[in-house]
């Protein structure tokens, strides 16, 4: 791959807003790349992925995990270029006025216009600040769960008193054989009802409590038992466990946009001040999805999807002004004329 080479358009960030955009500027005959820092696409939807989903127009209560897999697959229609494992650093313009995107590993990339998709920045897991613990990340310690299957009849320590460890804790109730939950403070910060359903559950709770110690299986392969300590009362409980959950928030990298040298105005420090249809402050630069704010932001997957069409419409005009403002209807589209006599051709088999 030449690495000057010139794409029409680069997704920065392949959660459901960069996905959509890529899909949609195949539509529109862009040539597109898409980065993603992650090894892999789908964005926040990771964070759960066996939630149900059933606010997306048209799409029957899914799990997230599914909406993933059809998002990306919906992605690779026209075959866009994917550079994944990669982190955008900084942006800036070169003197042809394409954008040089500067990434971590030193690559370079050039483009005549940009679409930031990067949500909330990059989020990594808080990880669990006890000796030795990352070991064990390949065997019984978890920072998601991927799969509630897994834990079936299982026992399992959650360790964090958020939303999303009380949530956790609910939904592991009614499959694994004993869950325990442990936080360092007194009152979880859970929905009120969830807190409820927890405290009058089966689940056994340790307030002012955090993981101090793990220890290992004979083979040193597994977490066997969990040391509580208590910081209140200094006492110390041991609880066998088949599975650690750490659920201790996340760590947010949105330095993209603080470093780029290009004059990109923000609101609320933290958001794209961007237009309805997506355009930022910065010629040829677009946003959508979390990043972007404006008037009429719709804060939900759905709201993604309209404003990455809106985005990439407003590119394929930067890039060729007498394009159409907007792409045509799929249904009468060329572009998907072969691909849909496949379709049929399956369909009547
Ligand atoms: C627990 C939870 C439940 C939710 N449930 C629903 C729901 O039921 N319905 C709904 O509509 N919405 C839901 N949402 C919201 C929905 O997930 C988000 O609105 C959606 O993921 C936003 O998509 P995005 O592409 O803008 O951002 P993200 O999904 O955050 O994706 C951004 C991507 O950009 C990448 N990235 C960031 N910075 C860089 C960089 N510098 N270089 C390279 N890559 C970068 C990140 O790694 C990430 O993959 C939920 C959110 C959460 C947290």
């Amino acid at each position: 791959m030449n690495e000057e080479e010139l794409f029409d358009v680069t997704i920065i960030g392949g959660g459901p807003a960069g996905l959509y955009s890529a899909f949609y500027s195949g539509l529109r005959e862009m040539k597109t790349k898409i980065i993603e820092y992650q090894p892999y696409l789908g964005g926040k939807v990771h964070v759960y992925p066996e939630k149900m989903i059933w606010d997306v127009g048209g799409l029957l209560p899914t799990p997230g995990a599914q909406l993933v897999d059809q998002l990306v697959e919906q992605a690779m229609t026209f075959s866009p270029e994917t550079v994944m494992n990669e982190k955008v650093e900084s942006m800036t313009k070169n003197r042809h006025g394409h954008f040089v995107l500067h990434t971590t590993s030193g690559r370079k990339h050039y483009s005549k216009t940009v679409i930031t998709a990067v949500g909330s920045g990059i989020l990594n897991p808080q990880k669990l600040d006890v000796e030795g613990a990352e070991t064990f990340e390949i065997s019984n310690l978890h920072y998601t769960i991927k799969s509630l299957e897994r834990f079936k009849g299982k026992t399992v320590i959650i360790s964090g008193g958020g939303n999303s460890a009380v949530d956790w804790a609910n939904e592991l109730e009614q499959v694994a054989e004993k869950v325990y939950l442990t936080y360092r403070k007194g009152d979880l910060k859970g929905h009120e009802a969830q807190v409820s359903q927890l405290l009058e559950s089966s689940a056994e709770c340790f307030f002012h409590s955090s993981i101090s110690r793990l220890q290992a299986d004979d083979n040193q392969e597994m977490i066997d038992v969990v040391e509580l300590t208590n910081h209140e009362t200094g006492d110390v409980v041991e609880v066998e466990v088949d599975d650690v959950i750490v659920n201790h928030g996340f760590e947010r990298d949105a330095e993209l946009l603080e470093n780029s040298r290009l004059p990109i105005e923000m609101a609320d420090e933290m958001f794209v001040a961007g237009t309805v249809n997506g355009e930022a402050s910065v010629d040829g630069l677009y946003a959508a999805g979390d990043i972007l704010k404006h008037d009429g932001k719709l804060n939900l997957i759905a709201g993604a999807f309209q404003d990455a069409a809106n985005a990439v419409n407003k590119a394929k005009q930067f890039v060729q002004p007498e394009a159409p403002a907007a792409g045509l209807i799929s249904s009468h589209n060329e572009r998907f004329k072969d691909k849909n006599k496949r379709i049929v051709k399956q369909m009547m088999q």
